[in-house]
């Protein structure tokens, strides 16, 4: 049997109308059954609607080591308008090289930049592609695409792709209306570029199968097939497949890949496979696996960064378009961070400890989301102290069926696609999910997220030499019953330990178990005397003069934890 291919996926990505079609047709040598824009749909309306496969094979190169060998090139058209971000999401999670397609008479648009922050997440190795080179006048073509070129290069300074190669072409020199005979300007050197850049993807034909299934449809007396990249693991003629979506399991007939038939494929392959019949309108775009692979949840943990292009916070509660895997739901997120013992620790990849303690955060932690005072407060230099990992809880609208660990892109989609605006928020692991519908009781309680709450209020008069009165504290329906035995501490430096209620009003009794300073108690007594001139009131009244009574002056303070998910809301002093 003459050698496999091996096959690299290179997607082609960009701003809509760039030429990423075009320039995918230039490339190829032979199409795969849904290449190049072939739905009618997208055909009327010129515009990619859906993910493109086509491939290109050339001789191995030489750092791909000796020996005879082809190299496939599997083209992943990505579409490039706006509301199909979720399409390109899913697309560029399957490829190893990316091309950046860019229209090299505009520059840099808002989705070349979405597509360089998508690249950034989940590719390796990327090749700018300056396109529509024909558009420029021929006398100051060169300087021009020098000029893009450093541009290009000054955008790509901060990102991991610095350096990578900018090559100029025209996939289709003349636009729409030129002859199909027109020579594409380029195309042979950006393929000896493509070359240059292939590496080994790292492939691993262990653990569950797991396939993106892009395109479905029956052959009459065969069966329907389903063609797609193995994302992981493997599968060979006769293996039972799962369809998730449609909670049926299928035994694999016949395969094919690039039109050759083959009786086993790995992860990175991109294949066709054969199952016995069923309506392929059913499953246009999805994922089959090994039976019972993968899991269906309805909240997940997650640990992530914040899209630095991303404009604006990330709340806790906010809701955001969630892309977990391959799928998109939205979701409402809660934010939370190492406790502050735990604040420098080193990042855990890809396990969520569930013995640790950690701190709820009204927002992520990010250096515009510290403000200007505090940075002045905790720093000299200006430098905020922000944990080395930050997670999530997510809750999904409706559930998602995903891999473990897979990877999750938190969005807002609903941001106007004009606004010329960063839609990427944040990216993560998916590190734990939730499949029990029931998991605000049944697994929530396991996550011990906690809040800091801090009370005041201040000493109203002293008892003896080991008790005082306190008010303000708690409001007058509170039932003080369950804070007895908290620890509480006097401006002036006694401890002390909430004892009871007294009276009706929210006032309270505090022990001092090593009693007064002598100069507390002279302080409390100057003060009571001062005020026991205004004469008794009714409580209410004594008690909303009292809040604004700065004149106090001993105030008592009361900090304790509670964990966010306990169901009994206890109150935890170290
Ligand atoms: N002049 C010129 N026109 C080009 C070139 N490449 C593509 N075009 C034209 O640009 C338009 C868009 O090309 P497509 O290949 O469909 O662009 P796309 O990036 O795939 O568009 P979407 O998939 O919808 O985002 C078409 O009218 C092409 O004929 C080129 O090199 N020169
Ligand atoms: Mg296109």
């Amino acid at each position: 049997m003459a050698a496999r291919p091996l096959n690299v996926n290179v997607g082609v990505l960009g701003h809509i109308d760039s030429g990423k079609t075009a320039l995918a047709r230039a490339l190829s040598t032979t199409g795969s059954t849904a290449a190049f824009d072939r739905a009618p749909q997208s055909r009327a309306r010129g515009i990619t609607l859906d993910l493109g496969f086509s491939c290109l094979r050339t001789a191995l190169p030489p750092q791909l080591g000796p020996g005879p060998g082809e190299l496939q090139f599997t083209l992943v058209d990505c579409p490039g308008h706006a509301s199909l971000i979720r399409t390109i999401i899913g697309g560029a999670q399957i490829i190893d090289l990316m091309m950046l397609v860019i229209d090299v008479t505009k520059g840099m648009q808002t989705q070349s930049a979405e597509c360089l922050v998508i690249g950034q997440i989940a590719c390796q190795k990327m090749v700018v592609v300056l396109n529509k080179i024909d558009l420029l006048p021929e006398g100051k073509r060169q300087s021009a695409i020098e000029k893009m070129t450093k541009k290009m290069q000054k955008t790509l300074e901060n990102t991991k792709f610095c350096g990578c190669p900018i090559v100029a072409v025209a996939a289709k020199p003349g636009g729409p209306e030129a002859p199909e005979s027109e020579n594409p300007l380029g195309v042979s050197e950006l393929i000896e570029v493509l070359k240059s850049q292939a590496y080994l993807p790292s492939r691993d034909p262990s653990g569950h199968f797991l396939m993106a299934v892009d395109h479905c449809f029956s052959i009459k007396g065969q069966g329907t097939v389903m063609t797609g990249t193995i994302l992981s693991g493997s599968v060979s003629l006769g293996d039972s497949v799962e369809i998730p979506a449609l909670k049926v399991t299928k035994k694999v007939k016949s395969m094919q890949m690039f039109h050759t038939p083959v009786t086993y494929a790995m992860q990175g392959d991109r294949v066709g496979i054969c199952v016995t019949q069923f309506d392929p309108k059913l499953l246009e775009r999805g994922l089959i696996c090994t039976p019972d692979s993968l899991h269906t949840i309805h909240a997940a943990i997650i640990s992530l960064k914040k899209i630095q292009y991303f404009r604006g916070t990330l709340q806790t509660k906010a809701k955001f378009h969630i892309t977990v895997g391959h799928e998109t739901v939205m979701g409402r997120v809660m934010f939370f961070s190492p406790a502050p013992a735990d604040f420098n620790e080193e990042i855990q990849e890809n396990v969520f400890d569930f013995e640790k303690d950690y701190l709820y955060q009204e927002q992520y932690l990010s250096k515009d989301s510290v403000s200007s005072e505090e940075n002045k407060e905790n720093d000299q230099a200006g430098e905020v102290q922000l944990p080395k990992q930050q997670w999530a809880l997510l809750e999904f609208e409706k559930p998602v069926t995903c891999p473990k660990l897979c990877l999750v892109i938190g969005s807002k989609l609903d941001t106007d696609i004009h606004a010329n605006t960063c839609r990427l928020a944040f990216h993560g692991v998916l590190l734990q999910g939730m499949e029990d519908k029931n998991y605000t009781e049944t697994f929530l309680p396991k996550l011990k997220v906690y809040k800091l709450k801090h009370k005041e209020g201040q000493v109203e008069r002293v008892m003896d030499d080991y008790s005082v009165i306190g008010r303000s504290l708690f409001k007058k329906e509170t039932n003080i019953q369950i804070f007895v035995g908290l620890k509480v501490k006097l401006s002036t430096g006694e401890d002390g330990i909430i004892d009871g209620g007294f009276g009706q009003s929210g006032k309270f009794k505090i022990r001092i178990p090593d009693g007064l300073k002598p100069d507390t108690k002279m302080l409390l007594t100057v003060a009571s005397k001062k005020k026991s001139k205004g004469g008794k009131g009714d409580v209410t009244k004594e008690d909303e003069s009292s809040k604004n009574d700065s004149a106090q002056p001993v105030t008592i303070s009361l900090s304790f934890k509670r964990y966010v998910f306990d169901t009994q809301k206890k109150m935890i002093q170290s």
